[in-house]
């Protein structure tokens, strides 16, 4: 079962595209969307939440291609991002007790042990909380009413290491009972390392892969030696090269490969999620 399906999705701006995408995210696990800075995340989550719409292409998103429009799905999606509006000049209290006749799952107690857990007073107003503050009250809301698929951008940011934490098992306790999805953007790839099934990586507009993590991490490998191994024919095996005065590092997707190449002359490694990000933004930036 897929929770979101996207097939064939273009979006163009006059500076950027996203560009032909077709992916699913599995329902009952966290899919951790990453990519550089402007490689079309967020887009990519708009159109997901229906903000937006593709210019072709579909996005279904708990099988409607209108999430927002859609009031039964819309009670099923949890949306996480600065984008949420909320009245700024109500307190806490004042725009739960809007939000609530909305969702026809909404628990008043389990909002109320959030807003206690979160150490949020619901006495406090919008426009005062903080920026962390503000993704725990969206946070709190999304997790009120009992949504089955979380959509987030970038929900960690703000939040300091302690609470992102709390955060983190917070979502991986939301899936456990396999029904769930989430799919949250960031930066924080180690908060991904920890807690996300899934990753999908997007990069100028287009997406390189979406991939279970552990396949993810054991097809890619770093590879680290001496400038004389590198000619023509062994950089055309990376992705992408950090040349230093000292040797060079660099990615590669093909593990197998590098290992027949390089055998004991280099050293070799699993990189991390952050090293396919930099090598693969670097490789780019090279070859444009
Ligand atoms: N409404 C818009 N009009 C024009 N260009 C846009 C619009 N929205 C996004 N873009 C452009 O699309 C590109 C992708 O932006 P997007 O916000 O999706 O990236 P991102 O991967 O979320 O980046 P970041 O990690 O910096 O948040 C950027 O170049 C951005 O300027």
């Amino acid at each position: 079962m897929n929770a979101i399906e996207l097939r064939n999705v273009t979006k163009g701006y006059p500076l950027f595209k996203v560009d032909n995408i077709s992916t699913d995210v599995k329902q009952g696990f966290i899919t951790g969307l990453i990519g550089p800075n402007g490689a079309g995340k967020s887009t990519l989550i708009r159109m997901i939440t229906g903000l937006i719409h593709p210019d072709q292409g579909t996005v279904r998103t708990l099988g409607s291609e209108n999430p927002s429009g859609d009031v039964a799905v819309k009670q099923r999606l949890g949306i996480v991002s600065d984008e949420c509006f909320y009245y700024e000049h109500l307190t806490i209290r004042e725009m739960s007790r809007l939000i609530a006749p909305f969702y026809s799952r909404w628990d008043h107690a389990v909002f109320k042990s959030y807003l206690e857990q979160f150490e949020l007073s619901p006495k406090k107003k919008i426009q005062d909380l903080s920026k962390g503050m503000k993704i725990k009250f969206s946070l709190a809301v999304a997790l009120s009413h009992d949504a089955d698929l979380l959509v987030m951008d970038e929900p960690t940011s703000g939040l300091d290491p302690v609470f992102r934490r709390e955060l983190l098992d917070l979502l991986a306790s939301m899936i456990q009972d396999e029904t769930k999805s989430i799919i949250f953007s960031t930066h924080i790839t180690t908060d991904l390392e920890r807690i996300a099934d899934y990753i999908a990586f997007v990069n100028q507009g287009k997406l390189i892969f979406n991939e279970a993590k552990d396949d993810v991490l054991e097809r890619y490998i770093i590879v680290k030696g001496d400038m004389d191994l590198l000619d023509a024919d062994t950089r055309r095996q990376f992705i992408g090269i950090r040349e230093t005065s000292i040797g060079f590092e660099a990615l590669s997707d093909n593990k197998a490969e590098a290992q027949r190449m390089f055998g004991s002359e280099a050293l070799m490694h699993r990189p991390a999620l952050e090293d396919l990000i930099y090598f693969t933004a670097k490789g780019g930036r090279q070859h444009a």
